[in-house]
């Protein structure tokens, strides 16, 4: 049973191979926050995490003694700025880190607008990643994905231990909203539904394809407003929460899949998402980082898949994403080389 079908399917039910009682360390950095306390949570139920590391500015150890209460058998430790070593200790041993850190969006903003604040966030962790958890899958949540994967990249680049395997922009909340809106369209279960959804993480970069769905037969408005909806599906929250930040609930459920799924990987299942990771497949258009269907395996990327077929209307969605993306990760590679 897949995260995606029952949410507690693999806190509760999942039954464990003997290599599933291996040590997996997962770190949070930014675990205080709106997205890393519920994400927190949901890695704390999962069995597979044996130690779970909460890293922020503020508030990690409030934070870890909570959850620590949860009767699950994994540690939880709690890490703060002033902590000796703290940073470098949460890191330190761990298979995957997730980097939620970072401000949200407000109404009216668009993801590229918090890139003046979230670059340097995303870059100094990310130095602290590649020097005390070079290893490990780097799972990065915050916003603009476009460009603060580009950045991460570069910084391990830069520390001469870059992994384009390890490193995973987080798209998996588009995949989520794609299959439940598809669901509420069509009155089907979302379980059943699963829509490949491919690009970046922002407006037009993110490019769901239809046409390879359960239903290639949405047509007209219908397809057009369904397209519109998944694009813009992160505005819709930033409205409702009128100022309040951005989606944080249900991107805690994206990010507790996405780490399953490498978790699952790792521990030889074959385990198939959306990830936008360093990609051959417009590479001679020069865009060096994609989304699309990524087999996941020990290594982290097993397997990058192309796009497949698409079609005509699919095509011109395609094109105005490789516009966009390819300036937002442009900004990102920019802005490591002018400020290292
Ligand atoms: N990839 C995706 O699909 C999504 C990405 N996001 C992005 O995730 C980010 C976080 O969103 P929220 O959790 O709602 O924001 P938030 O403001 O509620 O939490 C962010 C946390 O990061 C912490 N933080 C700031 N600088 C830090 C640093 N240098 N080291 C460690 N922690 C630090 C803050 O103290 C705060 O606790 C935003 O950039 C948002 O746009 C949000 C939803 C979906
Ligand atoms: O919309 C935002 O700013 C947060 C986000 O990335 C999403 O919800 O997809």
């Amino acid at each position: 049973m897949s995260f995606a079908r029952s949410a507690f399917s693999f806190a509760q039910r999942r039954t464990f191979s003997v290599s599933a009682r291996q040590n997996s360390k997962v770190t949070v950095l930014g675990a205080a926050g709106g997205i890393g306390q519920p994400l927190s949570l949901l890695l704390k139920l999962n069995k597979r995490v044996t130690d779970l590391a909460l890293y922020d500015i503020r508030g990690a150890p409030g934070v870890a003694a909570d959850i620590s209460h949860v009767n699950s058998n994994s540690t939880v430790a709690g890490y703060k700025p002033d902590d000796a070593e703290g940073l470098a200790t949460a890191l330190k041993g761990a298979e995957i880190v997730l980097i939620p850190a970072g401000v949200p969006r407000k109404p009216g903003m668009t993801r590229d607008d918090l890139f003046n604040t979230n670059a340097s966030i995303v870059r100094d962790l990310a130095k602290a990643a590649a020097e005390h958890a070079p290893n490990a899958n780097i799972l990065i949540i915050s916003n603009p994905v476009n460009s603060t994967v580009p950045i991460t990249a570069e910084v391990f680049k830069s520390k001469g231990v870059y992994n384009p395997k390890r490193l995973f922009g987080v798209t998996t909340l588009d995949i989520v909203r794609a299959s439940r809106f598809i669901s509420q369209l069509k009155s089907t279960d979302p379980a059943n539904e699963e829509v490949t959804v491919v690009g970046g993480h922002s407006g037009v970069t993110i490019v769901p394809i239809l046409s390879q769905s359960n239903h290639p037969d949405i047509a007209g408005e219908a397809r057009d407003k369904l397209v519109n909806r998944i694009q813009f599906g992160g505005d819709e929250v930033v409205k409702a929460k009128d100022g309040a930040g951005s989606a944080t609930l249900s991107m805690a459920f994206a990010g507790a899949r996405m780490a399953d799924s490498l978790l699952r990987a790792a521990q030889g299942e074959n385990v198939v998402e959306c990830t936008f990771v360093e990609s051959p497949l417009y590479k001679d258009q020069g865009i060096d980082f994609f989304s699309s269907k990524v087999t996941l395996g020990p290594e982290g990327v097993k397997e990058i898949h192309p796009v497949g077929a698409v079609n005509e209307y699919e095509q011109g969605l395609l094109d105005a994403c490789l516009k966009d993306l390819s300036k937002n990760i442009a900004k990102g590679k920019t802005f490591v080389a002018e400020n290292p």
